[in-house]
């Protein structure tokens, strides 16, 4: 660090599937999700974990991705992708160590540039673990000459924990001076049942095919502590779609595949809150829901 001055701001991860965004932002996190419903007035954005150290406080918040805007919410998820781009104050773009630049990761670089001229911008080499010397050596120089060379350019492997704190220390640097956004230990402010919900319409699409993403949405209707008993929620989903094609999709022969998907979505949810529920779904047909405005602010878009 060039000061003893406390750093803080708002980075965000950006690259093509896989590349290992996620995995790194655990690596940077930590393992435990800490749940907190504050939410402090500097950001609109959804926040996936905080990084605290006793030099800085990076905040990790998430963009969902680019869609060709044709409905409303895929409008809307561009205007909010637009303002995380320009609102934070680092963007890393994520390139696997083991695979050639493509014109995915430049597409990507791209929108950025376009959406937010301003913003600096990192180039992240991933899984530096799975690759030798001399080819680590040749993809940071692609990457440095895709990115520019004002652009940093670090090498990290998420899963041997090799550079990581580098990354910290790099990133830090290129925050302004300023205090914690929020007090140590919190480590995600997203709200509980975002989270629920989140983890409920992964375990639906999982296995789908391309269509049913953007049809599906899922709204937490109640939570509730079992009477007489303080270690078990109920908890009362609704997933939505657009036709009645994609509810036979989501429940499947016999109910069958709704029932894995609740099973599946159950454990994640109770290893979150570290208490077991009872998860009850639904799936209800919402016609048309994207293209209407008083049905996305009722699903939260
Ligand atoms: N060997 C190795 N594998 C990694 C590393 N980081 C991620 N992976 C693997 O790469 C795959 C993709 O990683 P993710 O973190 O899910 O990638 P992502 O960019 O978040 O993917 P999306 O959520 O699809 O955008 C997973 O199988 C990870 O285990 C790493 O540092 N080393």
């Amino acid at each position: 660090m060039t000061d003893s001055e406390f750093r803080s701001g708002f980075v965000c991860f950006v690259g093509r599937p896989n590349t290992g965004k996620s995995t790194l932002t655990n690596a940077l996190v930590g393992e435990k999700i800490a749940i907190t419903s504050s939410r402090p007035q500097t950001t609109r954005h959804t926040i996936r974990g905080i990084v605290h150290r006793d030099f800085a406080q990076l905040i990790l918040v998430d963009t969902p991705g680019l869609h060709r805007p044709r409905t409303l919410l895929g409008q809307r998820l561009n205007d909010l992708v637009r303002d995380t781009y320009s609102e934070v104050d680092v963007i890393c773009l994520c390139i696997p160590g083991d695979e050639k630049i493509g014109p995915g990761d430049r597409w990507i670089l791209d929108q950025v540039r376009r959406m937010a001229p301003k913003t600096k911008l990192v180039g992240i080499v991933t899984k530096i673990d799975k690759v030798s010397k001399d080819a680590l050596a040749a993809q940071l120089v692609a990457v440095s000459k895709l990115l520019g060379s004002e652009a940093e350019v670090i090498p990290v492997s998420a899963v041997s924990g090799e550079q990581v704190e580098l990354l910290v220390k790099v990133l830090a640097e290129l925050m302004e001076p300023g205090p914690a956004f929020y007090p140590d230990g919190e480590l995600t402010d997203e709200p509980e049942e975002t989270l629920m919900a989140e983890l409920i319409r992964e375990a639906a699409l999982e296995g789908l095919g391309d269509e049913l993403p953007h049809s599906l949405a899922v709204v937490i209707e109640e939570v509730r502590e079992r009477e007489g008993r303080d270690d078990m929620l109920d908890v009362h989903a609704l997933l939505y779609v657009e036709r009645p094609s994609q509810k036979g999709i989501v429940i499947g022969k016999g109910g069958r595949r709704l029932r894995e998907v609740g099973t599946v979505a159950r454990k994640q949810i109770e290893k979150l809150l570290g208490t077991k529920i009872y998860l009850d779904l639904h799936v209800k047909v919402a016609k048309d829901w994207q293209r209407d405005p008083k049905q996305l602010g009722r699903l939260g878009f």
